[in-house]
């Protein structure tokens, strides 16, 4: 993570100032979308890049502490070891960004990353993800119960009365969606929330994170993201500490097309282990 942000004084005129041109933002949507994907020889190193910003997500709620186990052993290696030592990324230590998980599962992912002798931090969505609708007692409660078992970082569920009734404060990282609704993280939100970044890094020197989620499945599209990003952001937000990608099945996507780049082949479904 990039140092917390400290915060600054409420200014509603600045947040009533705001204006978002729709047909721009669709035409700048557009533009970043048809941009020429990276060239053969670099994608494979621009796939593993999108890999290292993942945030590895299992949010079912049929989830257990064995999927939960699955999902960890991914995260600590996510793409086959024979495939990484073709591309002599083998002993460069790849890994996702975290692993995202339930409250309840927050001691089973710790649990499972100790095991396997892993620093990766667990994420866990807390504050009555994904609608957010629980008594703020409630909501401090999961956070404390999530952080006193284990999880170094919280996808907090904004309270959007308290937004759509202009209740505004400071965050570390904004996130566009929970990935439970039916439309969650669309390229001209990302650039309304990446212009707001980039207004409030100009006015306060800080840099805030931000974390697109939700119905993101292939490498092609974690290509476009990080385009997005390196465009209207810059090379600097590239990093985990400043940008991840939430995503349950992406990883699987991005696995298969570093395969056949590496093999000249398509895997077979039991050629990669579950992503
Ligand atoms: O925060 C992460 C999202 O819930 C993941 O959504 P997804 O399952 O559509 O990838």
């Amino acid at each position: 993570m990039s140092p917390r942000n400290p915060g600054t004084t409420l200014d509603l005129e600045w947040i009533s100032k705001v204006r978002v041109n729709t047909q721009a933002v669709l035409k700048r949507a557009q533009f970043i979308q048809r941009q020429k994907i990276p060239k053969k020889q670099w994608q494979a190193a621009w796939l593993l890049k999108a890999v290292t910003l993942i945030d590895l997500t299992t949010l079912a709620g049929d989830d257990t502490s064995s999927n939960v186990h699955r999902l960890c052993l991914k995260a600590v290696q996510p793409v086959r070891y024979d495939l990484l030592k073709k591309i002599d990324m083998h002993d460069k230590g790849v890994t996702t960004a975290a692993v995202c998980v339930y409250p309840s599962r927050v001691t089973d992912a710790v649990r499972s990353l100790k095991a396997a002798n892993s620093s990766l931090p667990v994420a866990s969505v807390a504050t009555g993800f994904p609608a957010g609708q629980t008594p703020l007692e409630t909501r401090l409660q999961e956070v404390r119960i999530a952080v006193s078992d284990g999880a170094t970082e919280i996808d907090i569920v904004i309270n959007r009365m308290l937004a759509i009734t202009g209740q505004w404060e400071g965050s570390d990282f904004i996130k566009t969606s929970t990935g439970k609704e039916a439309v969650n993280a669309t390229y001209p939100v990302a650039i309304v929330m990446v212009r707001a970044i980039r207004d409030y890094f100009m006015s306060t020197g800080h840099k805030v994170g931000f974390k697109p989620a939700g119905g993101i499945r292939t490498a092609e599209e974690s290509l476009v993201w990080l385009t997005l990003i390196k465009e209207e952001l810059g090379d600097d937000w590239l990093c985990p500490g400043l940008f991840r990608l939430g995503a349950s099945s992406l990883l699987a996507d991005i696995e298969r097309q570093i395969y056949h780049q590496v093999t000249g082949q398509y895997a077979a479904y039991h050629d990669l282990p579950m992503a």
